[in-house]
């Protein structure tokens, strides 16, 4: 990693050396944001006259010679959001709704920017255990029954089951108005967030969640069942993609149509969406984004906390499915949620609260789930929710969260409760997963199965400091076994631009957004593919070019580097740079690194490297080497005096009067 590039990160812009620093700045892939954040514009296929894309034609569509945007100066005091005065989003008239493309207008436009939209059906059940495999830890040793490879012809079997579909793809943010009747307020909040051009998962999935119906009007969308009620989605689509918006745009949409369906006030809040996330700092992150997008419309997005009361309803627990709720995922400190059952006001959690105020929560697993765990012997249920939203679904699908996950979606009993996953890594089992719970679900409420549908994008793309610059205030720690309130002070701090270094595991390996960020260094290797291109999709995002992913790798780690080597090989590939000149990764590099054994890979995955371990404790710690050498001496004189004492006792009262007196400390032992 270029440390000077790290360290120019932090440095305000000095009116002296402006030139220096401007030059600095503009290098900085951080820097500036791009006109047109999408990753793909492949030539359009010869097939069919491609039209001109006449369709909504907005202001905030960008011409071809998008003028460069101003560069963004990640540490200027950041303006408070523009609150869009209700007066003036009310004076711009509804625009009449475009033409919609034609289902091969369609299909180019989705190819160029290599969207594919597969409908799951009902597929032959999935091989995954529902009721989710044990945690490594807690595995049993019976035998895995080896799982013979899927045959070509077998494959071809199970796709058979899936469609493809060409849904109207979004050109512009304006046409969220006009063609897919967003409420002023939302597409005022949309467009003063200043994006100018929807991303690919957001050009993919906004027709598609706001209004089914037309989004496939055009390609066959009539003869898709039950498409009117909505469908379930899994959508894959790299990091930093802007997936966050991409599901919280629909699901305030979906709370403002029914308030106004119902004909309810502003102030009267219905429980009506809730957004999982693995960790504290990715769900109060959404929280945010949630809050800008829900400026002046009533909806009111918030943030689980233990001393929140949710409108619920009690249900006899036929059996604790999730007995260990706190079995694995995201550990709430101790002292923190004793701070937190104070609650509002300074109430303790005895005294009977007012119900919270929430329209769309968003909440870890395991938080939830301690709230939703009610009395002995019962459970509580969210019959109001009608969208669950999994943002990382496939962590939260994993063996170690899917307990708590599952629990949730059990509990959201609403007979039209949505699913959408999203996530720029979703492996084949957590698609059979839910494929299978869903059809379970409908049979248990006879209600006719919603088309599950999955948007993959790209085929799922298999990613010392100066004193007088602050010196090591600039470098910070970040883990999961500290209290909230101090990771939540450190996050501020790395956001706003005091801290350039953060130390960190994979607690922030996934979804947080940190726009400034360089660079990513992997000071252990990733235990899989997918953890590597979460950890390096923390720069690079929203399409930017130029952040840079370093993995260290020893000679113990070499058998592991190969997925960090094939995934490095492929964006590279994406990129037109492989095989190139001064290309990361050469072919002899692939050929001359070891493949790993799968059974290798999956200790890897549950214990990192092996040999990084002694005695069962991973040797990577926070804890300076005078700390360690400290506790170690320590440990050794107890020990000393252990001893001591023991031979004391065996060599009996005369023998032992020369040892030291009994309680007086004999030294170090070295
Ligand atoms: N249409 C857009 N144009 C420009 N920037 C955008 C757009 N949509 C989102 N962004 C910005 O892109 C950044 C990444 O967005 P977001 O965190 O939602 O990505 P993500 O896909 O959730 O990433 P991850 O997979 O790491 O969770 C954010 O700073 C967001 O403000």
């Amino acid at each position: 990693m270029d440390i000077l590039k790290v360290l120019s990160r932090g440095i305000k812009p000095n009116p002296k050396n402006k030139a220096q620093t401007a030059g600095a700045t503009t290098q900085l892939p951080s820097a500036g944001a791009l006109p047109r954040p999408q990753l793909f514009h492949d030539p359009i296929s010869s097939r069919g006259k491609k039209r001109k894309r006449r369709r909504g034609a907005q202001d905030d569509e960008p011409d071809e010679d998008e003028e460069e945007l101003s560069d963004v100066d990640y540490f200027a005091p950041k303006k408070p959001a523009p609150e869009a005065a209700p007066t003036d989003v009310e004076e711009t008239p509804k625009k009449r709704k475009i033409k919609l493309l034609d289902e091969d207008e369609c299909r180019q436009i989705l190819r160029s920017h290599r969207l594919k939209f597969m409908i799951l059906s009902s597929q032959p059940q999935a091989e995954v255990n529902l009721e989710e495999e044990e945690p490594a830890s807690k595995k049993k040793s019976s035998k895995k029954k080896k799982k013979e490879p899927e045959s070509k012809g077998e494959k071809d079997k199970k796709d058979e089951h899936k469609k493809q579909i060409f849904p109207q793809p979004l050109a512009s943010f304006g046409e969220l108005r006009h063609t897919y009747d967003v409420s002023q307020q939302l597409a005022a909040n949309i467009a003063a967030q200043g994006f100018r051009v929807p991303t690919e998962v957001q050009m993919a999935s906004l027709p598609l969640l706001l209004r089914p119906a037309t989004a496939l009007k055009k390609s066959g969308g009539a003869d898709i069942p039950n498409i009117d009620n909505g469908a379930d989605f899994l959508a894959v689509a790299p990091t930093g993609s802007g997936k966050t918006i991409t599901f919280l745009i629909p699901a305030i949409d979906g709370v403002l149509r029914r308030r106004a369906e119902e004909g309810r006030e502003n102030d009267q809040h219905v429980l009506e969406a809730v957004v999982v996330a693995p960790t504290r700092e990715l769900a109060s992150q959404i929280v945010n984004e949630g809050r800008k997008l829900a400026i002046g419309t009533g909806v009111r997005v918030v943030l689980m906390k233990r001393a929140l009361r949710l409108a619920t309803e009690e249900v006899e627990d036929e059996k604790s499915k999730d007995e260990e709720e706190g079995s694995g995922g995201e550990q709430e400190s101790d002292e923190e949620s004793e701070e937190e059952s104070e609650g509002e006001e300074g109430k303790t959690s005895k005294e009977a609260k007012p119900l919270a105020r929430v329209d769309i929560l968003v909440t870890t697993p395991k938080i939830l789930l301690n709230f939703l765990s009610g009395k002995s012997g019962a459970r509580r249920i969210l019959p109001s929710v009608r969208s669950l939203i999994l943002d990382e679904a496939d962590v939260l699908l994993d063996p170690l969260f899917r307990k708590q996950t599952m629990a949730i979606w059990r509990a959201c009993t609403h007979p039209n409760v949505s699913l959408t996953c999203w996530s720029a890594t979703m492996a084949s089992n957590v698609e059979a997963l839910v494929t299978k719970h869903l059809s379970k679900r409908a049979k248990k409420t006879d209600s006719p199965p919603r088309p599950l549908i999955r948007l993959s994008l790209h085929d799922e793309l298999k990613y010392d400091i100066p004193l007088e610059a602050g010196g090591s205030a600039r470098v910070a720690v970040l883990h999961s076994s500290m209290a909230d309130s101090a990771r939540s002070k450190i996050m501020a701090r790395f956001r706003a631009g005091e801290v350039w270094v953060l130390v960190t595991t994979d607690v922030l390996a996934r979804g947080v957004d940190f726009a400034g960020v360089n660079g990513v260094v992997n000071y252990d290797v990733p235990t899989s593919a997918a953890a590597y291109v979460h950890r390096a999709g923390r720069t690079g995002r929203a399409g930017r070019e130029g952040g840079v992913a370093v993995t260290f790798y020893t000679k113990d780690d070499i058998p592991f580097v190969k997925s960090v080597a094939n995934v490095i090989a492929a964006s590279e590939k994406q990129a037109g740079k492989a095989g190139a000149e001064g290309a990361a990764v050469q072919k002899w590099l692939l050929d001359a690194l070891p493949k790993v054994a799968k059974e290798d890979k999956r200790k890897l995955k549950v214990r990192g490297v092996e040999s990084r371990r002694t005695g069962g404790k991973a040797t990577i710690t926070t804890k300076s080497s005078w700390e360690r050498r400290r506790e170690h001496n320590r440990a050794q004189a107890v020990e000393a005096s252990k001893r001591r004492k023991r031979q004391r006792r065996e060599e009996g009262p005369e023998e032992s009067a020369g040892a030291v007196p009994e309680g007086e400390w004999g030294g170090l032992e070295d």
